[in-house]
């Protein structure tokens, strides 16, 4: 990736969310994610991930799943799908998690600019306008959040994490 010297510090290395080609239904849960680390950071080699383990990338980084949060309300709704704020349940940190439904998506053909979102927030790192994109995952069956509930239904669903934005 080029990347103009004086933009470098506002861009993400490439991990586990931009790397090569898209993962979105390569697999069947928690795909390409990399745990956030106490300090909301994303791991990357160097780094200490989640749990205080240091992750190199020609190791396997830590995966998160739909289980490994708590909804706790939702935060808004968009063209493609609802936008939850989730606790980390093993640091207590909050997210916004983006729940897509891959059928919908499938069937609106928009899967091309939902993966262009994911590509441009997860090259975000301390921008002033987007929220950093810290992993994805999928769950086999479509999960549709309440707050505090999960109930299942036909199709998948794809998860992004991102920075929670809270007006003061
Ligand atoms: N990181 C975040 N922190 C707090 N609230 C958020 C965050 N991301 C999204 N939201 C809320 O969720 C809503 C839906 O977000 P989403 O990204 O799905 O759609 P959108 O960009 O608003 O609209 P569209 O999908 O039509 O482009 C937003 O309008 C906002 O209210």
């Amino acid at each position: 990736m080029n990347v103009h010297i004086r933009c470098k510090g506002n861009v993400a290395p490439s991990c586990g969310v931009n790397r090569g080609a898209p993962r979105y239904g390569t697999r069947r849960s928690s795909v390409g994610c990399v745990s956030p680390d106490s300090s909301g950071n994303r791991s990357r080699g160097g780094r200490r991930p989640n749990g205080g383990r240091a992750w190199t990338p020609s190791s396997s980084p830590p995966r998160l799943g739909i289980s490994d949060f708590t909804f706790i309300q939702v935060l808004g709704k968009g063209s493609f799908g609802k936008v939850m704020l989730a606790r980390l349940n093993s640091n207590e940190r909050v997210f916004a998690i983006k729940v897509l439904k891959k059928d919908i998506i499938l069937q609106d053909d928009d899967v091309e600019c939902t993966m262009t979102e994911k590509r441009v927030l997860s090259l975000a790192r301390d921008h002033p306008y987007l929220t950093q994109l810290y992993c994805c995952f999928q769950t086999p069956v479509s999960t549709h959040t309440h707050t505090r509930t999960h109930t299942h239904a036909r199709s998948a669903t794809c998860c992004c994490i991102n920075t929670p934005f809270v007006q003061k």
